[in-house]
């Protein structure tokens, strides 16, 4: 199979190293010529993955017209803010029976527009599909055992996805929900920063299972709002992506909220990453769609007071334990009748 990939980042380089592996011929465009030069005669990304060695079977370029010219399936692996732009450059060399991936977790501005909604604005493809799931790049670079998602309503995107990328060390399970496990991908930064910030703070192993599970609830009450199925978010580009970055200091969200934890404002914390942290961005979005369709959010909305406004991480921390005690799992209780029944008690001081 042939396969392309657009990005010469950190996952890019990953997706790339595993179709070449798996015996793809593997062509990766990128922007960077004197990065093309490393990856094609050293076989290392020094700027993205500079530890481990890729497939020298992979070959960069920075062409992207020829990148994409004998592609069946086309990665594209480029940050959400430059995804569009991408796009827009190739579009006139792609073909229609070409299937197109996105494997960014990220959300465009105008319009709230994930991804994949941008690649079927573009194209008009009928074959487009999400990867997502517990994914480091730099534990996939080590060959450690991995599964991900590839979520399409095209049977044919998803088993062309599953052949490419299936391997001994990757493993490729199917869904049929796009939105909801790009949602998945996209939400999950939010609370990987604050659970940085928590580890930071010293906060336990309590703390976080109790961040990490509310997360969970906020996004799927979120996602159920704007239409997902709550389903989605049980699988591995929901729950299992929100354990794995909420637990890493391999991801950057992570990281940053850690470098905030620590002391840093939200630009040293940027600019130490030099990479993408899509939650930064992710988290602006969804709390002013939040706010907008009335969602209750309090971790999204905690969090981004602490980046935004100034407010010191454990007042904030304080201030959500003393918010009203409310369901555990509301899909079964609703919050609404909790609430009612919080006058059948006394006072909590009575
Ligand atoms: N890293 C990971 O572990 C995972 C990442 N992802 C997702 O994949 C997406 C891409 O991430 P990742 O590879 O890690 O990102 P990185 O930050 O590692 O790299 C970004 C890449 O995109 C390129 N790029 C940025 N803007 C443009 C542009 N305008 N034109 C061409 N190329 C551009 C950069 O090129 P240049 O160097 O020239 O700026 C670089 O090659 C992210 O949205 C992330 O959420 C998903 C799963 C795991
Ligand atoms: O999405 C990821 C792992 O699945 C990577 O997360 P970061 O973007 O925070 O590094």
């Amino acid at each position: 199979m042939r396969v392309a990939v657009l990005g010469g980042g950190s996952f890019g380089t990953a997706i790339a190293s595993i179709a070449a592996d798996n015996g793809a011929t593997v062509r990766q465009w990128l922007r960077d010529a004197a990065l093309v030069d490393q990856i094609n005669h050293e076989h290392r990304n020094g700027r993205y993955l500079p530890d481990y060695p890729i497939n020298p079977a992979v070959v960069a370029s920075t062409d992207l017209a020829a990148t994409v010219a004998e592609a069946a399936v086309v990665f594209i692996a480029i940050p959400s803010k430059a995804f569009r732009g991408v796009l827009e450059q190739a579009r006139e060399h792609l073909r229609p029976e070409q299937i197109l991936v996105t494997t960014t977790k990220g959300i465009q501005a105008e319009g709230f527009k994930l991804m994949s909604q941008l690649i079927e604005e573009e194209t008009g493809s009928s074959h487009i599909g999400v990867l997502s799931g517990p994914n480091l790049a730099a534990e996939i670079a080590q060959k450690q055992l991995t599964a991900t998602v590839i979520a399409s309503d095209d049977a044919v995107t998803r088993a062309y996805v599953q052949a490419a990328l299936g391997c001994g060390y990757f493993r490729v399970y199917a869904g049929n929900d796009r939105y909801g496990a790009e949602l998945g991908g996209s939400l999950k930064n939010i609370y990987a920063i604050a659970a940085g910030m928590a580890a930071a703070l010293g906060m336990g192993e309590n703390t976080r299972a109790m961040l990490m599970t509310r997360a969970l609830a906020e996004m799927s009450r979120f996602a159920v709002a704007l239409g997902a199925n709550p389903m989605t978010f049980l699988g591995l580009s929901g729950v299992g992506d929100l354990i794995v970055t909420c637990s890493s200091q391999l991801s950057r969200n992570y990281r940053v909220g850690y470098a905030l934890g620590e002391g840093a404002n939200l630009d040293e914390a940027i600019e130490a990453l030099g990479q993408v942290a899509e939650g930064v961005n992710t988290v602006k979005l969804v709390c002013a769609k939040a706010r907008e369709e009335g969602i209750y959010m309090p971790l999204a909305q905690g969090l981004h007071h602490v980046m935004f406004d100034d407010v010191p991480a454990r007042d904030m921390a304080r201030a959500l334990m003393e918010n009203e005690q409310s369901s555990d799992v509301e899909f079964m209780l609703s919050r609404e009748a909790v609430s009612q029944a919080h006058q059948l008690a006394p006072d909590g001081d009575a």
